[in-house]
């Protein structure tokens, strides 16, 4: 009697540890997989890199660049940043608008998103990031094209 419960309980604890320690690798391996992408950008410094080729080739962009006209450009290079390091797993936190409210109304087209993605996409290459890990950070934004796009 003695026996068989002392056989369930440690049994019992033993299911229980595989369960947290199976957990906690869990968790650990993701916390590793998205921390990759910020990685893969060169941290917050990368991030910024990008950022300052990004905001200009935007400017130099004829297809988009009438939208910008009024644009603080250190605020929003900024914001980028902060947005950008926190999709790519960083540790950093965005704090400006949601994306439907920053550009609600501005009768942004599909067009429009590409060729700013597009821009990205350039600026990524002028700073040597992979395509793989340059990919990765595009499709983290896709799903913004929806609240962004408006006509
Ligand atoms: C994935 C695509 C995009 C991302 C991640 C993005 C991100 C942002 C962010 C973070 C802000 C600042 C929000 C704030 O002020 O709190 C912003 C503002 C703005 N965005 Fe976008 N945006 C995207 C696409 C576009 C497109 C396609 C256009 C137009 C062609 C556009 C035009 C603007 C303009 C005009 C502002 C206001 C800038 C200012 O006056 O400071 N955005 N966007």
């Amino acid at each position: 009697m003695n026996n068989a419960f002392n056989h369930n309980f440690f049994q019992f604890i033993g299911i229980t540890l595989i369960v947290i320690f199976t957990n906690f690798g869990a968790h650990a391996q993701e916390t590793k997989k998205d921390d990759i992408l910020y990685q893969g950008l060169g941290k917050t410094e990368g991030i910024t890199k990008i950022v300052n080729d990004f905001v200009p080739l935007i400017l130099a962009d004829t297809r988009i660049n009438s939208f910008f006209a009024k644009m603080k450009k250190d605020e929003f290079s900024a914001l980028l940043v902060a947005q950008f390091c926190e999709l790519a797993g960083g540790p950093c936190q965005y704090k400006g608008k949601d994306m439907y409210e920053a550009h609600q109304g501005m009768n942004i087209s599909n067009a429009h998103f590409n060729a700013l993605a597009e821009d990205l996409q350039i600026a990524m290459e002028m700073n040597q990031i992979p395509s793989s890990i340059a990919n990765k950070l595009i499709s983290k934004l896709a799903p913004m094209q929806r609240p962004i796009v408006s006509k």
